[in-house]
């Protein structure tokens, strides 16, 4: 049985789909894979056991992805499995931070008593709230999340700009013709009333929203951060609506620093906690990752390039190597000189490393002992798995 150990509430679609084929489920701590989501993995010590670690999610700045890139551990996410539940928080967001809905609330329950329909009557004048239909709304980062909050924007009579220099061919299809493209985020900055940020946590997003970003905003408009705390300098949006800069700052990542501020919402980082989102992630995470270790083939890796081919030999070699050159024509001398016939290789690179997939049919026992041994000394080879076709 192979094992897997998972952190975090893992939806049991994803944990069935990994039971009925044939996985255990955290029964020992060397397993051959982990399946997580936001538990913090940079303080764990991973076992060399480990050939693959899941993030049923998107983020995945809790994962030490360097350091697993240098170990041959392929890291694994689930694109857009709750892309849709955070885009239905972020339009929650955007109504509250138009209304003050949950000041009303408070106050509904407070008339309790006597004649409450008078008094919320007579009272009600200061829960006014303005209409987002008109409104800009400026959208950083049109990924999964961004292009659908922003499609689903245009939808609610807003104006919408987007800023997304690194935009992909898939993505970009999918945002709506009436979405402006800014060429700058300073563009976004100063057109939007309210600014919502869907983009990863990595060192050069650090703070991306900070003092000089902020004092760039119209006065009087709206932060949102569904993202991930220290994307947004807190303390800096916090000094900016203590001046009265920004009118309001809603987020999805609690700290201490921004409690019981008047102008704050905050919500316990529950984006992408619906269970369709945790169904579909997990479900994705499960295949991708049974996928891998059954077939080679890679779906979704945010370390290595994806290399997804049918698999109709008896055998494939997956070898994860560094991305330099001679590799390609070193492996497949490798397999020459040893008389072992390639059906098929496929190659791939993305920065510093690659993944070589090799299909073979005659594959004898003694050769498969020696070619794993043998191709992990060739220099710059990371990892060599060898797969075997039950179907064949
Ligand atoms: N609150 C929650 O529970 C959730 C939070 N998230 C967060 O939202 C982030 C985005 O999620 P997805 O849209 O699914 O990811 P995605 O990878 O589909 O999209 C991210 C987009 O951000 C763009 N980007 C990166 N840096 C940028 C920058 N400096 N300026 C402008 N654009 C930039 C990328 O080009 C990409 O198109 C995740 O990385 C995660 O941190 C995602 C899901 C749930
Ligand atoms: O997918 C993401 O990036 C998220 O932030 C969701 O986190 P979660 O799996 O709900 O802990």
């Amino acid at each position: 049985m192979t094992n897997i150990k998972t952190y975090n509430a893992i939806s049991a679609k994803g944990l069935n789909y990994l039971t009925t084929h044939g996985y255990e489920i955290d029964t020992t701590e060397e397993p051959k894979a982990i399946l997580l989501r936001s538990q913090n993995l940079h303080q764990e010590t991973i076992a060399d056991s480990v050939r693959a670690v899941v993030r049923a999610g998107a983020g995945f700045n809790n994962i030490p992805v360097d350091e697993l890139s240098k170990r041959g551990i392929v890291v694994f996410n689930t694109p857009g499995g709750n892309a849709n539940a955070v885009k239905e928080l972020t339009i929650a967001s955007l109504i509250l931070a138009a209304r003050p809905v949950v000041g009303a609330i408070g106050f509904a329950n407070e008339t309790r008593g006597g004649d409450v329909s008078l008094r919320t009557e007579v009272n009600k004048g200061g829960y006014r709230g303005t209409e987002l239909a008109g409104k800009t709304l400026g959208v950083i980062g049109l990924g999964n999340v961004g292009s659908k909050v922003a499609n689903t924007a245009l939808a609610l009579d807003m104006d919408v700009i987007g800023y997304d220099p690194g935009l992909n061919a898939n993505t970009a299809w999918r945002i709506d013709r009436h979405i402006a493209h800014a060429k700058s985020v300073d563009e976004v900055l100063q057109q939007s009333d309210y600014v919502t940020v869907h983009i990863p946590l990595t060192e050069k997003n650090k703070f991306f929203i900070a003092a000089d970003s902020l004092s760039k905003m119209k006065p009087g408009a709206a932060l949102l951060n569904m993202s991930r705390g220290g994307i947004v300098d807190d303390l800096a949006a916090k000094a900016a609506l203590d001046q009265d800069k920004l009118r309001v700052y809603i987020t999805d990542f609690a700290d201490e620093a921004l409690f019981d501020h008047p102008k704050v919402i905050i919500t316990p980082h529950i984006g992408g906690s619906t269970v369709e989102a945790e169904d579909t992630s997990a479900l994705m995470a499960a295949r991708q990752l049974d996928t891998y270790l059954t077939t080679g083939n890679i779906v979704n890796s945010v370390n290595y390039p994806d290399i997804n081919e049918p698999f109709v030999t008896k055998y494939r070699v997956g070898i994860i190597h560094e991305n330099v050159p001679n590799m390609i024509s070193q492996i497949s001398k490798f397999f020459g000189d040893n008389g072992i016939n390639i059906e098929q290789l496929s190659n791939r690179a993305v920065g510093a490393y690659a993944y070589t997939l090799v299909a073979i049919n005659d594959f004898t026992d003694e050769q498969q002992a020696y070619v794993k041994t043998a191709l992990d000394e060739i220099p710059h080879v990371i990892l060599t798995r060898r797969y075997l076709n039950e179907d064949y």
